[in-house]
């Protein structure tokens, strides 16, 4: 099920979209002793990632992730690792587990197999999944019409991972598969700016996932989704 929250700026949707994180971090250590975050790169979880390492939690505790990265070393600034590393894994976070999804391999589809044994380190269900969306609908690396979104979108698929060629961005990537991003106590899809408000409203309105992957996220119903909005 998918509920959209909608924020009068961004600074209230970070705040609250924070300290919902924590809350479920927190919950997750309380019940199970571990928790897990899996989160995306882009430009929009940069305040997030800055305000979310300045909060006291037992960062020891928690598990950080990536839903998607480009495929480059980890020093180049299209690296989600990097970005990563270098807003969220600051402050009180330092002391967080980090799993990045790159490997040594020369492409992602030769290191599917690395990625997957060391995400296999993450606590999941993940308690908390953050997304983001690009104008063209795509979501973490689930790219419209790329040759290997069939395998991504594969619910009956044990790949936790795969590797994918967008048509409509630069560079190769790795991603969690549908699957895997749906293994998820509570998945936020973080929005900004009027432009994504109507790439979501055309991805609510129609059912075709390979013109917007988006969709696989935003038409099931085994968890739920908040999407949170601001101008
Ligand atoms: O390429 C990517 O883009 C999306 C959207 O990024 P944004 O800056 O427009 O929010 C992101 O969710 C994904 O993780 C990233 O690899």
């Amino acid at each position: 099920m998918f509920t959209l929250k909608e924020y009068g700026s961004s600074e209230q949707l970070i705040e609250e979209m924070v300290s919902n994180i924590v809350t479920e971090l927190n919950k997750g250590i309380a019940t199970r002793g571990v928790a897990s975050i899996a989160v995306s790169g882009g430009k929009s979880p940069i305040p997030v990632f800055q305000r979310l390492s300045k909060q006291p939690l037992p960062w020891n505790k928690v598990y950080i992730t990536l839903v998607d990265d480009r495929w480059v070393d980890d020093t180049d600034d299209a690296s989600n690792e990097k970005l990563v590393y270098t807003y969220l894994l600051q402050n009180e976070a330092k002391l967080a587990n980090f799993i990045g999804l790159k490997t040594s391999a020369a492409t992602p589809f030769e290191g599917e197999q690395v990625a997957q044994q060391k995400l296999a380190e993450v606590p999941m269900p993940f308690d908390v999944l953050i997304l983001g969306m690009g104008e063209d609908g795509h979501t973490a690396s689930l790219f419209p019409h790329a040759k290997h979104l069939a395998t991504g979108l594969d619910m009956y698929s044990d790949k936790l991972v795969t590797g994918m060629t967008p048509l409509t961005a630069p560079l190769d990537r790795i991603t969690l598969t549908l699957p895997t991003i749906l293994n998820s106590r509570n998945i936020y899809l973080h929005l900004t700016g009027a432009s994504k408000k109507t790439v979501l409203d055309n991805a609510l309105n129609g059912k075709d996932v390979t013109e917007m992957p988006v969709r696989a996220v935003l038409h099931q119903d085994k968890v739920n989704v908040i999407g949170y909005w601001s101008k």
